[in-house]
């Protein structure tokens, strides 16, 4: 059988630069969706992602495209997620794919996450053409983004597709083009099995979903299939694409995409970037590149109403369902009482995650800052990983630790070369390149330790470069570093929650600026507050808040009731994200006050 009719193609773009929309338009034009479905965007489907403009979780969609040439096509659409914190997820997408559509906003120009995306897609060979998207836009410059596609990323540009995904302008070039360029799949119908797992969920009713790309065989209803990284079997229950709605269909075979429904019954065990084959029948070699993804950021998650612990354990058990990125374990703090430690893939995955469970589960949390992953070496010569500095052994049972470092890559225009570099440095970077990708556009990639990236620098980032500068950053290696536990008390008092690991150079300084932000942060109470930082016994840093003079309550002269009650019930407003450690009031803030510390 021929698979010469069949295109798989990925769009990548720069967040915003309109890939959900030339989606819809691409669905729309070839009758996937009608005008009414199309009121919402069906790509993006939960309302966060919505929200925040963001794509999550790849969906994968089915067009049928009669081309100019009189033949019938089968587009399979297979869409990325569009974040820094996904690119193992995205490469897997990509890998499933022949081809991709470069969507360039035309008035903005290249990004650097377009970049890291777009390498992703060379390096495995994938034909890639240029769309020049929203070019409604009266600020839009075709000419000067076609010059700097072929300048930065090397392709040939010059009949790159002027479209407004908006508008419906270009759409039907842009299938002529996914046509045109993208080659057929390739494979071998006999041979043994073998497809690629590029994406998993859960759902309530079907159980796990997993999405495959066939390249070699055939998959059908009915079939034992194995998978290769866990060696577990499964009986492919149904065997089905999305076009764009479910649709069983009897097989799959070379070059189709679509989705298996196998009893699988746990989302971690259906890993991106497995390799799909039969259980009798099995293909001699998996798919490469597959990896096994491990959370890397880490918050302590506590609910503020410890009545809600149970709630919040089911909350996380059901995120966790679709999630397996995402971990969570029990964490007791004295401070904060009974919470849980939740590790993350990075910063946004776990904004996304607290957001989700303040909103969808109604839930009123204190998250503490995030923190790394950790290697401590032992006098005993073991070895632990660490992901919180409650965890941390005393300093006479350390040989030495280790910290984990990535490669960023940061895109910023010329002018602000200087304090970025200024910033890498005061962040403990190890320059490796600085490009000039144009006369005005500057690729600087440095080597930095996570612990810096997770506390303030993409904010730093964008805030010295007044929004320019965009970051990606991949995972290097874990590194031997002079690392110490600081800990914060509290009149006296150490707050396990508020306890955080740094670098040895920066400790003194972070210390006083942590107790001064502090002070700002925690309001007046009846008695005196002391703040300390002390790393061991010594106290490196001390601020006092000073007790109240007045009662708040003395401001309602007297007997006016209805006052006084409003006056009440603006405190409990406040007090929401408030938790007493000792008889102190903290807020929220006050456990996150790290992440606003200037260096
Ligand atoms: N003027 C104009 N606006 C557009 C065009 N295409 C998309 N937009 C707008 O640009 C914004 C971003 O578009 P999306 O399609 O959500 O962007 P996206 O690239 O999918 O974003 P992620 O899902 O986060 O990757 C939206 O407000 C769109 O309405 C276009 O051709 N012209």
């Amino acid at each position: 059988m021929s698979h010469d009719n069949i295109r798989n193609f990925s769009i990548i773009a720069h967040i915003d630069h309109g890939k959900s929309t030339l989606a819809d338009r691409l669905l729309e034009y070839t009758g996937a969706l009608t005008a009414r479905e199309m009121q919402d965007q069906f790509l993006d489907k939960m309302d966060l992602e919505r929200e925040r403009g963001i794509t999550i979780k790849a969906q994968t969609v089915r067009l049928n495209y009669t081309a100019d040439n009189g033949k019938d096509y089968i587009l399979n659409l297979i869409d990325t997620p569009g974040h820094v914190d996904f690119t193992y997820e995205v490469s897997r997408s990509l890998a499933a794919c022949e081809g991709g559509l470069l969507v360039v906003d035309a008035s903005q120009g290249v990004e650097a996450q377009t970049l890291a995306n777009v390498y992703l897609a060379l390096d495995i060979n994938l034909e890639v053409f240029p769309v020049l998207n929203k070019i409604d836009l009266p600020a839009a410059e075709p000419e000067r983004v076609i010059q700097e596609i072929e300048d930065i990323i090397g392709i040939d540009a010059h009949d790159a597709v002027l479209a407004s995904a908006k508008e419906g302008i270009g759409t039907r070039e842009i299938l002529e083009e996914i046509v045109k360029k993208i080659p057929p799949p390739k494979g071998d119908q006999d041979a043994p099995l073998k497809a690629l797992l590029f994406d998993s969920w859960y759902d309530q009713y079907q159980g796990v979903i997993i999405l495959v790309r066939i390249f070699d065989g055939t998959l059908k209803k009915g079939d034992k299939i194995q998978l290769m990284s866990t060696n577990r079997s499964y009986e492919a229950l149904k065997v089905g694409v999305f076009a764009p709605v479910m649709r069983e269909v009897p097989s799959l075979s070379v070059g189709e995409v679509g989705f298996v429904i196998a009893g699988i019954k746990d989302v971690a065990d259906a890993k991106v970037g497995d390799t799909v084959t039969l259980l009798h029948r099995q293909c001699n070699k998996a798919m490469e590149g597959f990896k096994e993804v491990k959370p890397m950021v880490f918050s302590g998650l506590y609910p503020i109403d410890t009545a809600q612990y149970e709630q919040l354990r089911d909350a996380l058990a059901k995120l966790k369902l679709n999630d397996s990125s995402f971990s969570f374990e029990p964490e007791t703090s004295v401070a904060l009482g009974f919470g849980f430690r939740c590790g993350f893939l990075g910063l946004l995955h776990m904004e996304i995650i607290q957001e989700r469970l303040e909103r969808e589960f109604s839930l009123d949390l204190i998250t503490t800052a995030p923190t790394v992953v950790y290697r401590v070496h032992r006098t005993d010569s073991t070895m632990i990983e660490i992901e919180s500095a409650a965890k941390m052994p005393e300093p006479q049972h350390i040989d030495y630790m280790e910290e984990p470092f990535i490669l960023a890559h940061i895109h910023v225009p010329n002018d602000f070369v200087g304090p970025v570099i200024a910033l890498c440095v005061e962040k403990r970077g190890v320059q490796r390149e600085i490009k000039y990708l144009t006369p005005t556009r500057v690729m600087i990639i440095y080597e930095l330790p996570l612990n810096e990236i997770v506390l303030d620098f993409y904010d730093r980032l964008k805030s010295i470069s007044k929004g320019y500068a965009s970051l990606d950053y991949e995972h290097l290696d874990f590194r031997r570093s002079d690392l110490v536990r600081m800990n914060v008390m509290i009149n006296g008092e150490i707050v396990d929650a508020l306890s955080l690991i740094v670098h040895k150079e920066k400790a003194y300084y972070r210390g006083r600026a942590l107790v001064s932000k502090m002070k700002e942060l925690i309001s007046r109470q009846m008695f005196e507050v002391a703040i300390q930082a002390a790393i061991g016994n010594k106290v490196i840093a001390r601020e006092t808040v000073k007790a109240m003079r007045k009662d708040v309550l003395a401001k309602c002269y007297g007997g006016d009731i209805t006052r006084k009650r409003k006056l009440l019930e603006k405190q409990k407003e406040g007090k929401k994200r408030m938790k007493n450690v000792g008889n102190v009031e903290l807020p929220q803030e006050a456990f996150l006050a790290i992440l606003k510390v200037e260096d």
